[in-house]
């Protein structure tokens, strides 16, 4: 028996479970994967992890199932893996828009899960992931769940009623503050930046203002206040992008992509 069973290896299975085992959260001979592409897996079965040949060897032999599908494709997964689950199996889902509701209607009332919204940095170590814990998986098979994301980073326990709201914040994340970033690097460019200085320099600064909103104890409103001089060059922006409706084109990407959840949920 495995103690890890993992369908689906794609952008971020991959990570999830190369993270997990570089951060020893589980040891590669505990591991046993399917996904479609055989030549994804190879860099995992190189370190020992174990492929099986189909959906239903993963279940038979796991306890802890990590489904890394897309949303989309679990409509035809759930009922083939169904007949196979056991009372202690654990499933760890990270479809975007798929509730626990959702999985137990598919799966049976009884089924233990842990809903979880990762990211991609977390390929690099930088990950944040978000989790709940659905009854009746208890806090161990919770605290696993955590420790195979938190290794490749930080893991947040959050109500299961916000799984939909966090992929704003964390899962999807990542792409608005690459566009945001892609903004600045183009306009950067225009006035005759390398494209890699302006990175470092617009990169470099997002990471001390994110240090320094998690670390300074200032509030975010007194950062804002300290960078910007009187009649200077700060508030000189920040008026603009007030003016062009930042803040409305943020909340319409937020909303767009929490409705988009509850869509793919449906
Ligand atoms: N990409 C991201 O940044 C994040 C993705 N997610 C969620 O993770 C899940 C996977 O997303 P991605 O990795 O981006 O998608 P992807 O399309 O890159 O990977 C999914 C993989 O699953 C495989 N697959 C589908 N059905 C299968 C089956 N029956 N057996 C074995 N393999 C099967 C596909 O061939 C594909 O390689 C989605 O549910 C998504 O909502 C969650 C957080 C972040
Ligand atoms: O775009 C998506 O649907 C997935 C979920 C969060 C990040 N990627």
């Amino acid at each position: 028996m495995y103690e890890l069973g993992v369908i689906g290896l794609g952008h971020i299975g991959v990570p999830i479970v190369n993270g997990a085992l570089s951060g020893k959260a589980v040891s590669a001979d505990q591991v046993i994967l399917y996904g479609h592409h055989p030549e994804r897996l190879e860099p995992l079965l190189l370190v020992g992890a174990s492929a099986a040949k189909s959906e239903i060897e993963v279940v038979s032999s796991c306890h802890y199932l990590l489904l890394s599908v897309k949303p989309q494709s679990l409509s035809e997964l759930l009922p083939k893996i169904k007949p196979f689950l056991r009372p202690d199996h654990v499933i760890i889902s990270i479809a975007a828009g798929i509730s626990a509701r959702y999985l137990k209607n598919a799966l049976g009332e009884d089924t233990k899960i842990v809903l979880a919204m990762p990211n991609t940095p977390l390929q690099l170590g930088f990950g944040t992931t978000a989790l709940s814990r659905i009854e009746p998986a208890t806090q161990d098979e919770f605290a696993f769940a955590m420790r195979i994301f938190g290794v490749s980073g930080t893991a947040e326990e959050i109500p299961a009623e916000l799984m939909n709201e966090v992929i704003a914040l964390n899962g999807s994340s990542p792409a608005f503050f690459y566009r945001i970033t892609q903004i600045f690097a183009d306009r950067a460019s225009q006035y005759g930046f390398d494209h890699e200085t302006a990175m470092r320099l617009i990169c470099g600064s997002m990471i001390g203002a994110a240090h320094m909103m998690l670390s300074s104890g200032t509030s975010l409103d007194d950062l804002i206040q300290a960078v910007c001089s009187k009649g200077g060059t700060t508030i000189a922006g920040l008026t603009a992008m007030n003016d062009a409706h930042l803040d409305q084109a943020l909340i319409a990407g937020m909303e767009a992509c929490t409705q988009r959840a509850y869509e793919l949920g449906k």
